[in-house]
């Protein structure tokens, strides 16, 4: 965490709002590019919200605008009862943030990235060494806490960046791409770890590419997309948003996919979601999908269609809705996040 967010004092929160995080109409804009165009949200105490977009779509702004690193264009916010503009200290008080902007010193041991944090939230010295012992065996890190924090696997840094965060008691927790980058093993450990936070009555807002962390993590989920919130709910809210799955076509000849591909941008087929999605490709497996219901009507239009076509898919395959359907349906299919397709 830099030192800009650090919290400077324990500060009561106010009563009145019962939302850890809320804005209304946020804006930010760099020269004449608009990163925000007013987003409103609202997040209940003691929730996981995470906040998916793909790259550049203003996640990570958003994130330094509510942790107050950077300011608003327009438009308000308030965290943890506190308005980021007018109230600061208060704000910085009661959050914690890792993520991109990591507070880890890998010139230092990780005991003493702890013991660090620990002089920045003045707390004695006995106080600092007994917590920082508690954290680091709460994250595992006990046995490599004497060994220089450049060491470390990706996962272990992110777990002493957590647990630094966590000297500091904060009440809602800002985490920018939490797992980005690590391993399977890894990123399953951290959100056992997101978990624990949130038992612990901790608010977390992730920011993520990854759909399938937002939905095994988020009681709510945000899509940013062009500077706005382009759908906002549960993940069966936001699955629900797209009547159907899709029927996925995988080819193995790269020609065969590309003339598929072309032939779906153009068709307009008497069944609805194909006329108006077309296929789109979705990954670099020469797989492309097509939004259907899954009814035997969709399913006969659809396999008629690719007959006349002379398309023939080396496999297909149904799939009910996902998030994956819900973020191609919301961000227009053209920029993929990292794992779009499970
Ligand atoms: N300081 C800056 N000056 C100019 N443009 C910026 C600045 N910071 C961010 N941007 C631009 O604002 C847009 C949003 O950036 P941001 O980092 O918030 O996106 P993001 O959704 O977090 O993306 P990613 O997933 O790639 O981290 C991008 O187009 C980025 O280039």
């Amino acid at each position: 965490m830099p030192s800009s967010v650090m919290p400077t004092s324990r500060r009561g929160e106010d009563s009145q709002s019962s939302a850890a995080v809320s804005t209304v109409g946020l804006r930010k804009s760099y020269g004449d590019k608009t990163v925000l165009d007013g987003i409103d949200l609202h997040i209940p105490a003691g929730s996981v919200f995470a906040l998916l977009g793909p790259n550049g779509a203003g996640k990570t702004t958003v994130v330094k605008i509510l942790s107050t690193l950077i300011t608003a264009d327009g438009g308000q916010a308030r965290v943890a009862g506190h308005d980021v503009a007018t109230s600061p200290d208060g704000v910085r008080a009661a959050i914690g943030v890792t993520g991109q902007f990591s507070a880890v010193d890998g010139l230092i041991t990780g005991e003493e990235n702890m013991l660090l944090m620990a002089d920045l939230h003045h707390l004695s010295r006995s106080e600092g060494r007994q917590v920082a012992a508690e954290l680091l065996e709460r994250f595992d890190l006990t046995e490599a806490a004497k060994k220089p924090a450049s060491t470390y696997s990706g996962g272990m840094k992110r777990r002493l960046d957590i647990a630094m965060t966590l000297v500091g008691k904060p009440r809602i927790i800002f985490l920018d791409e939490p797992t980005t980058g690590l391993d399977p093993r890894s990123r399953h450990n951290m959100w056992q770890i997101i978990r624990e936070l949130v038992t612990g009555g901790v608010t977390v807002f992730l920011t993520t590419q990854y759909l399938e962390e937002a939905d095994e993590l988020a009681d709510r989920i945000a899509v940013l997309n062009d500077g706005r919130i382009a759908a906002e709910g549960t993940a069966d809210e936001l699955k629900r948003l797209i009547p159907g799955g899709h029927v996925r076509l995988r080819f193995t000849d790269p020609s065969a996919y590309r003339r598929a591909a072309s032939a779906l941008r153009e068709v307009t087929l008497p069944h609805s979601r194909l006329r108006s999605s077309g296929g789109t490709p979705i990954d670099e497996a020469l797989a492309l999908r097509i939004p259907s219901d899954g009814s035997q009507r969709e399913l006969r239009s659809i396999l008629d269609w690719l007959d006349s076509a002379g398309i023939e898919a080396d496999e297909l395959t149904m799939h009910t809705p996902d998030l994956d359907d819900v973020f191609f349906a919301l961000t227009g299919g053209t920029d993929q996040p990292k794992e779009a397709v499970r």
